[in-house]
């Protein structure tokens, strides 16, 4: 898709429309502008997908065996043994859970990765372990609400898992492993856009809970090639860190993804961290190989860090339908007047006249939309959206929204 212009992208935001709706709001544009929210160009892999959680062929009747941290750590690094060995017991094979963890600054791909993940055929079945910073899950929604195994998807709402809900992912992990052990293969972390890495693969070793049966497969980190410069540049207060570059930093395998976005001078590469693979892409469609079953992770940093105050999440959850013409507004107007401050926007709307939820994203100036489900009969017609970005006014936001519904 080429890049839109600002201008553009409020004329497109226009096109927000539902099928029965289209003919009607067209008509105030030129058939010039790009629909974003329409059916064809807005398929946001993280919603047509059909994930399935848990994969069915591996069986794995191996019963996991308890490791002690030190017996583990030297399955590592060990020289074989030999029959002539002084040692009797053998350092048993490191069977621990492979965990993965998805990292990227907002709005990079993390989701979308996700899916392509969950919806290729590898023959591995996955619990996925979900944080999302604003207090409003769209990612688990959209995830799980098209997945079998719903309840393998665990959602950490109420902070980011690299600070105020490190502790409840130790609990994610260890109740995942004692309830459903053997039953799946692997586990995938997606963390928030704001999550500094190095905490969370630090959870993996420094708590002997999740080390004695989960090992870090490795850290997979998306970068946007939009908008990746205007956040790894950014001058941040002193002492606190810049969370875009510490996800490169700690990457195991980078991924510059939306290369469909920038021209082929746009796309420099990302030397920030020159041990970690590197490849480019679209909607997160790598081979899986290079993803899943990296092989133990070597980073030891231990990192304190502060998250950048001036950026903050508003969520809105209110029951009731939008006037397609009143959002179209608010949002476009938005769109042009703060795109530079609004990292991410993300939605479950209910619009007027579509029977359909309509599921928004945005990422700075890009956005896309589509219409998702039906809403189910006795549904509440409840929309959810969330702002993440710098000096966001909860009120203002608020006002602007309430002022769409019927
Ligand atoms: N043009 C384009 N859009 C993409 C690509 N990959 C993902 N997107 C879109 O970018 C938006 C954000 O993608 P997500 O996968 O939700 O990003 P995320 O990193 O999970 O977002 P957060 O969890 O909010 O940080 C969605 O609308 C995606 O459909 C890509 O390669 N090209």
């Amino acid at each position: 898709m080429a890049t839109l212009s600002k201008l553009e992208m409020a004329t497109t935001f226009l096109a927000f429309t539902s099928p029965r709706s289209a003919t009607a709001l067209n008509y105030r544009f030129s058939s010039a502008a790009v629909p974003i929210f329409s059916r064809r160009i807005a398929k946001p892999v993280s919603v047509r997908a059909k994930p399935s959680l848990l994969y069915p062929p591996v069986v794995n009747s191996k019963r996991l065996r308890k490791f002690s941290s030190v017996s583990a750590s030297a399955s590592a690094s060990a020289p074989p043994q030999t029959d002539d060995s002084d040692v009797t017991t053998k350092i048993p094979p490191d069977n621990r859970i492979p965990a993965t963890i998805i990292t990227g600054f907002l709005g990079s791909g993390k989701t979308t990765l996700l899916n392509h993940i969950l919806t290729r055929d590898h023959g591995k079945r996955i619990a996925v372990i979900e944080n999302e910073f604003g207090e409003v899950d769209i990612d688990g929604s959209l995830v799980a609400s098209k997945s079998v195994g719903a309840e393998d998807i665990v959602m950490l709402n109420n902070g980011c898992l690299c600070c105020t809900v490190r502790g409840d992912l130790v609990r994610m992990i260890s109740e995942l492993v004692n309830k459903k052990k053997g039953k799946f293969d692997h586990i995938v972390i997606e963390t928030t856009g704001l999550a500094n890495p190095a905490p969370i693969i630090q959870t993996f070793y420094a708590e002997e809970e999740i080390f004695n049966d989960v090992k870090l497969d490795g850290v997979v980190t998306l970068v946007d090639a939009k908008h990746a410069r205007l956040h790894l540049d950014e001058v941040k207060p002193k002492g606190v860190v810049n969370e875009a570059v510490e996800q490169i930093a700690y990457a195991d395998r980078i991924i510059v993804n939306k290369t469909d976005l920038v021209g082929e001078s746009e796309l420099g590469s990302v030397t920030i961290n020159s041990m970690a693979q590197m490849t480019r892409t679209n909607y997160g469609n790598v081979d899986l190989d290079y993803v899943l079953g990296i092989g133990e992770h070597n980073h030891s940093h231990d990192h304190d860090h502060t998250h950048d105050p001036g950026v903050s999440s508003v969520s809105i959850v209110c029951e009731g339908s939008l006037d397609l013409d009143k959002a179209n507004m608010w949002l476009g107007t938005l769109l042009m007047e703060r795109s530079e401050d609004i990292y991410r926007m993300k939605g479950l709307l209910s619009v007027h006249t579509m029977e359909e939820r309509f599921v928004f994203q945005g990422v700075h100036d890009i956005f896309q939309g589509s219409p998702d489900r039906l809403w189910g009969k006795d549904e509440a017609r409840v929309n959810k959206m969330v702002f993440i970005g710098k000096n966001l006014n909860r009120e203002e936001l608020e006002k602007g929204f309430k002022a769409c519904l019927i």
